[in-house]
């Protein structure tokens, strides 16, 4: 499986497998909004869009990344989600890097979103499906965010079957800039907490795939099968 690291603005083809990696926050906060129970989340390619989506679906739950806004529900924080009740619902998506990382490779075959906390997952599903060659998409910096750069060099090494030690990869994302404006509080619509929830590695088991419903860019769990024990 030969891989490539790219940010938004190098990908000038339509990659076949794409890997969009956003650790803080658009993919740890889209994991936990599963794990809270949401059923799907469309990634807006607007903020306008997503309050275009709320006003015909009043039950969506609109999240954007920032400050808190009118017309949104959510900010795209892990620690401030994570005690939120989503059994069921749409969650509408709009951040700075990540949902536009993940409408950038619309066209793709396999889009999987990911960050640390399935990572695991992510590789596994990638092992299984054994392209020649995946694209990851680095979000952050114009794709020089450290913590996205590790979170992609760490799932390519396992994805390749690897005995890797998460470690040093953790050790770069935790010393990254995204790292240091979170603590300090430089982000809105964040809390210092943040920061271990986006560094928590296989924090849970499923990976994410996103596919282009109706036109809307549509992500949702994959939870794997784990093969019959002989
Ligand atoms: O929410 C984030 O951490 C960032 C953007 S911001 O600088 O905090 O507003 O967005 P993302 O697309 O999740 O990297
Ligand atoms: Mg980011």
């Amino acid at each position: 499986m030969r891989a490539r690291f790219l940010g938004i603005p190098e990908l000038t083809d339509v990659p076949d497998v794409a890997v969009v990696v956003d650790v803080m926050r658009a993919y740890t906060v889209a994991a936990w909004a599963f794990a809270r129970g949401a059923e799907r989340v469309v990634l807006a390619e607007s903020l306008e869009d997503a309050l275009a989506l709320k006003a015909r679906q009043p039950g969506w739950v609109t999240l954007k990344d920032g400050s808190p806004a009118p017309g949104f529900d959510l900010v795209n924080s892990p620690a401030l989600l994570r005690d939120t009740d989503l059994a069921g619902r749409t969650v509408v998506q709009k951040t700075t890097a990540g949902t536009v990382g993940a409408l950038a490779v619309k066209d793709a075959s396999l889009v999987l979103c990911a960050s640390f906390v399935v990572a695991g997952a992510t590789a596994r599903l990638l092992r299984e499906r054994a392209p020649r060659e995946v694209t990851f998409v680095v979000t952050g910096g114009g794709g020089r965010a450290e913590e996205d750069l590790a979170c992609a060099e760490y799932i390519a090494g396992r994805a390749r079957g690897d005995a890797v030690d998460a470690a040093p990869y953790l050790r770069r994302a935790g010393a990254s800039r995204s790292v240091a404006e979170l603590r300090t509080g430089v982000r809105e619509g964040s809390t210092p907490e943040d920061v271990a929830l986006c560094l928590e590695l296989d924090r849970f088991p499923f990976a994410m795939a996103a596919t282009v419903k109706d036109s809307l860019m549509v992500l949702r769990q994959v939870t794997l099968v784990d093969p019959p024990s002989a």
